[in-house]
């Protein structure tokens, strides 16, 4: 399906709005040489436990458009809407993950965990118990205790996953999440996000530099054009769920990877 220049999402049936919907939006950034154009009418839905992965060249606005999403950054023109509600702060139903998982080093892995419960004042005990167990799920059971500085980069990145899980988020906003990580535990953390992405009903945005992560995990795979960032071509994954080591060897996956690489013949950056 071509969305490409789309001003505005096409209307629903029975009218319920999507979880997000980014309603044509631009944005210019002020610089020293003038402005600069990072996206422009960008229009696209993202639906209730819909998993969506945006790929674009460096520079093309991805992390802006997770910066709208977030509600860290008000776009120029245009909004995003959440459930309905225009987002114009951060809020507990969306939660966010960078490439670097940042941890307190004062704190242990479960106390940086249960951190956002903390500052929302709920239920500690209870807290540390969901915790306890989506540590142990993730492969990090004897860690609870031990200091962030111990982890690896891919057993940090399992612990922010479950911190940004302890907030109960219906909306899971991921900038280059695994992009720090060796290949194989990038494979590894793919799987792993598929199963809780599978498992829990969130929807999430990814934005990611790998083709092969995007067509792993996604419901729907957005390209995005070179700066100023609009939407190429979003692709439909009907690859079957639950995505597995075994999804990787499908001929079905290996032809939408192509498809979406098509579009990056010409340029660097994408794997
Ligand atoms: N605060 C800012 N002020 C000025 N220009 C900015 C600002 N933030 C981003 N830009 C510019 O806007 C464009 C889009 O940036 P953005 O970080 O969204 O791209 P990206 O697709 O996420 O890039 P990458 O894949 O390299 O992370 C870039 O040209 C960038 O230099």
């Amino acid at each position: 399906m071509h969305a490409a220049l789309a001003e505005r999402p096409a209307p629903r049936p029975g009218g319920t709005p999507p979880l997000m919907r980014f309603d044509a939006i631009r944005h210019d950034f002020d610089t020293a040489g003038g402005s600069l154009r990072a996206l422009d009418r960008i229009s696209l839905d993202i639906d209730r436990s819909e998993f969506v992965a945006v790929v674009g060249s460096s520079g093309c606005g991805k992390s802006t458009l997770l910066r709208i999403a977030a509600g860290l950054l008000a776009p120029s023109e245009g909004r995003a809407v959440f459930s309905g509600t225009p987002v114009s702060a951060p809020r507990p139903e969306i939660g966010m993950i960078f490439q670097d998982a940042v941890m307190l080093p004062w704190f242990s892995v479960i106390e940086n965990v249960v951190l956002p419960v903390r500052i929302a004042g709920g239920d500690m005990a209870a807290a540390r118990r969901e915790a306890a167990e989506r540590l142990d799920l993730v492969g990090l059971a004897g860690f609870h205790d031990a200091a962030p500085g111990a982890l690896s980069g891919g057993m940090r990145q399992r612990a922010s996953i479950v911190r940004a899980l302890m907030m109960k988020p219906r909306l899971l906003l991921m900038d280059e999440p695994f992009g720090a990580l060796d290949a194989l535990t990038r494979e590894r953390m793919n799987i792993e996000l598929a199963r809780i992405a599978e498992e829990s009903g969130i929807a999430v945005l990814l934005i990611t530099h790998s083709i092969s992560e995007a067509v792993f995990l996604a419901d729907r795979v957005v390209v995005m054009t070179p700066r100023p960032g609009r939407i190429a071509e979003e692709i439909a994954v009907p690859l079957a769920r639950p995505r597995s080591e075994r999804t990787l060897l499908e001929p079905d996956f290996a032809a939408i990877c192509h498809r979406v690489r098509r579009h990056f013949q010409s340029e660097t950056g994408i794997e």
